[in-house]
């Protein structure tokens, strides 16, 4: 391909809109050419000052839009079998925000469809594996110099949360990214969670069980602990120490500032997801036009999208009746090696 990929964006919500703004910004070898979302006012302000984007209301009339060759979905995860699946029906290299859809079942209907098709066209969002941190992490444990992993220690906390969000989504959306980083890291599966419920946080909406501490049980035998907080109020953090047979390692405080002010010494933390992991999605997005542009999909695919819902979905019955839950995954399709 010589030209900029032409990408439709579905959703120009707080993450369509970011993206938007990357690619033919911090991304090149790209250009959005439609937009789709059924609040159009939102979508004709985040295509604002570039002429000749399409918006449509319909995000199956954007994926046939003069020019479209690739699509970037970043609609609810409620919107995304359909978008993927439209896709997949027309060769369409697609990135897609995380979870790759709210459940197991239709997760792997995508993985199947996706599977009939024999080529990779779909990357997950799972942006923590583009973070230089994260990526500095994965190379110290492949490398074997710490040894064996015995646990991961993961916080991951959120200023607040959408107003839709549920005590399961705790897991399904925000722990989902500790679910494919820990997969990832360890090069393991998860094979058992147990989810601890401390008392609410007073800062929580009523109802909603939050903070909690998931803990992972994993196919080599490593443990992984999640304390996930997403009405924290203070800041946006994420961090992960990986305890090892020869020593640690931890990664998240890489772009937090120290003020010095007054007499006294201050860290800034970040607010938000968009700013602690700008450079992170700037490169997930980088990666998935270099492929796009050769018509495939590298990167988090859609069976690690699968196999973070089925994790997603154990972790939501042991929150539910306190019982540590055994994972059980499909047999992997040949596709995902
Ligand atoms: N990777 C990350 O760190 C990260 C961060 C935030 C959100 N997300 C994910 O991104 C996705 C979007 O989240 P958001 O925070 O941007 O949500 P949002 O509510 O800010 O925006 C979603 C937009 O999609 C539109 N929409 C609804 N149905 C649609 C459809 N069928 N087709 C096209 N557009 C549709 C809505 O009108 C809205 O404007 C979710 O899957 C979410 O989990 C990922
Ligand atoms: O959808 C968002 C997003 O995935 C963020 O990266 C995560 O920190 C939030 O908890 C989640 O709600």
């Amino acid at each position: 391909m010589s030209g900029a990929l032409g990408v439709a964006v579905l959703g120009a919500g707080h993450m369509g809109a970011d993206h938007i703004r990357r690619i033919g910004g911090t991304v090149g070898g790209a250009r959005v050419v439609a937009v789709a979302d059924p609040d159009t006012a939102r979508a004709e302000a985040a295509v604002a000052g570039r002429p000749g984007v399409r918006v449509h209301g319909d995000a199956l009339a954007a994926l046939d839009a003069p020019g479209v060759e690739a699509v970037l979905v970043a609609s609810p995860e409620a919107a995304h079998e359909e978008a993927l699946l439209a896709a997949c029906a027309r060769g369409l290299p697609a990135l897609c925000e995380k979870p790759l859809t709210p459940g197991s079942a239709s997760a792997l209907r995508v993985v199947e469809a996706e599977a009939r098709l024999g080529r990779r066209l779909i990357q997950v969002g799972f942006m923590r594996r583009y973070d230089a941190e994260y990526a500095a992490l994965k190379s110290l444990l492949d490398s074997g110099r710490l040894g064996r992993p015995l646990m991961l220690h993961c916080r991951h906390r959120n200023v607040s949360s959408p107003p839709h969000f549920t005590s399961s989504m705790l897991i399904s959306s925000s722990v989902s990214h500790e679910i494919d980083a820990a997969r990832w890291l360890l090069g393991q599966e998860i094979t058992a969670v147990t989810v601890l419920r401390p008392a609410p946080s007073s800062g929580a909406p009523e109802g909603l069980l939050d903070p909690q501490l998931v803990l992972f049980e994993t196919s080599g035998g490593a443990v992984v602990d999640v304390e996930i907080f997403v009405n924290c109020g203070f800041g946006y953090e994420v961090r992960c120490e990986a305890v090892c047979e020869h020593g640690s390692a931890q990664v998240g405080d890489a772009r937090a500032m120290v003020v010095r002010s007054a007499g006294g010494a201050r860290e800034e933390v970040p607010q938000d997801y968009l700013v602690r992991f700008a450079d992170a999605y700037d490169r997930e997005v980088r990666a998935w036009v270099a492929a796009a542009r050769r018509g495939r999909a590298e990167g988090p695919s859609a069976w690690d999208g699968y196999a973070a819902a089925v994790v997603a979905e154990a972790g939501g019955a042991a929150l539910r009746d306190g019982r540590r839950t055994e994972v059980a995954l499909e047999r992997r399709p040949a596709l995902y090696g």
